[in-house]
């Protein structure tokens, strides 16, 4: 089914402008999508225009992705701002109540967004595809010898030399052919040039970069002791998840490990797990197929 709706330019409170897909019946339940790095809203292409005949399907250009706002400085990156834009962008719409999905940082987001809104009733329900629980990812960088090597490209993304290398070598030359976040998949052709005109552009790369630096994620370097640190706790913005959670992991993740699927059932109570062994880190346009079902299956037992 192809992708139906319009791309609008959305201004949030505090002058953010975000770019967003809108799609679905005005009057339907809501469906926030949120992409990852290095992509773009089209990341959920195949589950937006599976499930747009029956949900309003909501997908933004994060900020400092697409043609949305990309504000100067790593400080404008932080969850905080970034919770804020979703939260903003429900209200500009009109929307009393959402079921968030995210992928990789918009996964990240989508964590977040769920922790802060799952009291009030604004984020009914979370389904996050290969994006780490914030606590446990942090357990596994101190823990986990597989994780923290895997994770050893955000020291090199947040590190300003990399702009350098990114201007002269270009950011998909970079990712694609360096395999930073692990082996890729093939990306669709057509796609790859809408994010290779994207990733052309420095101020927008610059902006991408910073989601990483501003992450407060430790990433201890690859010979630093194993262990948690004497003392350490995770942070306290980080909260037991009661509304219903669906996360959807690709197997073959080699950035960010099916092993952050083991501790996830300690901070989430209402926890379905769909397993996909034939995807790795993109799962939803990898295994459109599978990740639509697990959708659906969510969607209407939840609802
Ligand atoms: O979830 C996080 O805090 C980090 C996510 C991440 O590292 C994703 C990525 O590198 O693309």
């Amino acid at each position: 089914m192809p992708l139906s709706g319009d791309l609008q330019r959305i201004a949030l409170p505090g002058g953010t402008e975000l770019e967003v897909h809108v799609s679905g019946p005005q009057d339907a339940p809501a469906l926030l999508f949120l992409h990852g790095f290095p992509e773009n809203y089209r990341t959920w292409r195949h589950q937006i225009a599976h499930l747009q005949d029956r949900y309003r399907c909501i997908a933004p250009n994060q900020r400092g992705y697409g043609n949305s706002s990309r504000p100067v400085g790593a400080a404008n990156y932080r969850l905080a701002e970034l919770v804020g834009d979703v939260f903003a962008l429900a209200q500009a719409l009109g929307i009393a109540d959402f079921t968030i999905v995210g992928h990789d940082w918009g996964g990240a987001v989508a964590w977040a967004a769920s922790m802060m809104g799952q009291r009030s009733g604004l984020v009914t329900r979370a389904a996050i595809a290969n994006a780490p629980h914030p606590a446990v990812f942090q357990h596994l960088l101190y823990t986990d010898p597989r994780q923290r090597a895997a994770s050893q490209y955000v020291t090199a993304f947040r590190d300003p030399a990399i702009e350098a290398a990114v201007r002269k070598q270009g950011l998909a030359e970079l990712l694609l052919s360096e395999g930073v976040l692990g082996r890729l998949p093939p990306f669709d052709p057509a796609e790859l040039a809408i994010l290779q005109d994207e990733w052309g552009d420095e101020d927008r790369v610059r902006a991408m970069l910073d989601w990483y630096r501003a992450s407060p994620l430790e990433i201890p370097p690859v010979d630093a002791p194993m262990g948690l640190p004497e003392g350490y706790a995770p942070s306290p913005f980080i909260v037991p998840l009661t509304i219903p959670t669906l996360v959807i992991w690709g197997l073959k993740d080699e950035a960010l490990l099916p092993a952050n699927l083991d501790l996830m059932p300690e901070w989430v109570e209402d926890l379905r797990i769909e397993r996909v062994p034939g995807a790795g880190h993109f799962s939803p346009w990898e295994a459109p197929e599978a990740v639509n079902a697990a959708l659906d299956a969510f969607l209407s037992k939840t609802a």
